[in-house]
């Protein structure tokens, strides 16, 4: 029976079949009501799912606030936009947000809803699914892709695409940006003598090292084999230059697990210039590093 009345639903008579098919169905289907004065209800709501917030569907028949009060903070203007969108342009509403349950955990919900005009305003006929579960697989997918294996650093595509976002911030409000590269010296001779399950640990370490001395908004990648990189927002190449000193003493006495004194690394730095692209800051920064190989190793090398 299609419920095209307001009348709350409970008021009429379905059959058995009915109820009992939609009550089994796993998440909600609804029909949800605008007055012009923007007051909701949901004349209609059924399916297993409306357990989730532990409301009560006769008081949500009548006054819609309740549920929407469950929203997360961030999700309830981007949902009344979308509702906005749909009333106006008599368009679909495709959404998702995350709505508190009944245990006040989070569930990620998915919306989908047709409108209609109506004397009284707009109805909409939709569904409401819970992907938590698919949320979190994706984000865990995001995270693997983003992530080295070994150290559990950011990897070179995450680099580049926050180096892309720092890149284009800092072209607008001529924020200074700067970038270091870090390559550990004579690596291949760490493997040689203690073994590449030993190198691996070194690794690991160096990337726990880097983290310390770094600020929670500045971001450390590993680009492969024993190549780092270090973007620092906000910062100018002279202080960029006084970090990487102090990285590169710290390392050097640091026991590694092969003895203090071991491991040293090479830095080459440089700022990013207004205007300039992501790949030519990175060609600087690694000129910079190579004259810091060539000129000895274990320093920091600025401004080639
Ligand atoms: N243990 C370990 N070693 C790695 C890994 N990735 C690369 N390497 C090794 O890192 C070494 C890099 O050697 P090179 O490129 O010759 O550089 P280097 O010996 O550090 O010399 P310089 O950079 O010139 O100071 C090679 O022996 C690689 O096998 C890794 O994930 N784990």
């Amino acid at each position: 029976m299609p419920f095209n009345d307001l009348e709350p639903v409970e008021k009429q008579p379905q059959p058995d079949w009915i109820l009992e098919l939609t009550e089994q169905l796993p998440g909600v289907i609804f029909q949800l009501h605008r007055a012009p004065d923007g007051q909701m209800h949901f004349p209609y709501l059924a399916g297993n799912g409306t357990h989730l917030t532990g409301l009560d569907r006769r008081d949500l028949a009548h006054n819609a606030l309740p549920a929407l009060e469950r929203l997360a903070e961030e999700d309830y203007p981007r949902l009344m936009a979308a509702i906005e969108r749909s009333a106006r342009f008599q368009s679909p509403i495709t959404t998702k947000f995350r709505l508190r349950r009944v245990d006040d955990q989070h569930s990620w919900i998915a919306l989908r809803a047709q409108p209609r005009k109506i004397d009284t305003g707009v109805l909409w006929f939709g569904l409401m699914i819970d992907i938590s579960e698919q949320m979190a697989e994706e984000q865990r997918l995001r995270r693997l892709s983003d992530t080295d294996d070994l150290t559990g650093l950011a990897n070179r595509r995450k680099l580049m695409q926050r180096l892309d976002a720092e890149i284009s911030l800092s072209n607008r409000h001529t924020f200074p940006l700067s970038l270091m590269m870090l390559d550990i010296d004579h690596f291949k001779s760490v493997n040689d003598t203690w073994g590449h399950l030993q190198g691996d640990q070194v690794l690991k370490d160096l990337a726990q090292l880097c983290r310390e001395m770094l600020r929670e908004e500045d971001l450390v990648a590993r680009l492969g084999g024993e190549e780092f990189a270090l973007l620092l927002p906000l910062t100018p190449e002279l202080h960029c230059r006084q970090l990487a000193e102090r990285l590169c003493e710290r390392v050097a006495v640091h026991d590694f697990g092969v003895g203090p004194g071991r491991i040293t690394v090479s830095i080459g730095i440089a700022e990013h210039r207004i205007g300039d692209s992501c790949d030519a800051l990175i060609h600087r920064a690694d000129d910079n590093l190579y004259a810091a190989k060539r000129g000895g190793r274990n320093q920091v090398m600025v401004g080639v």
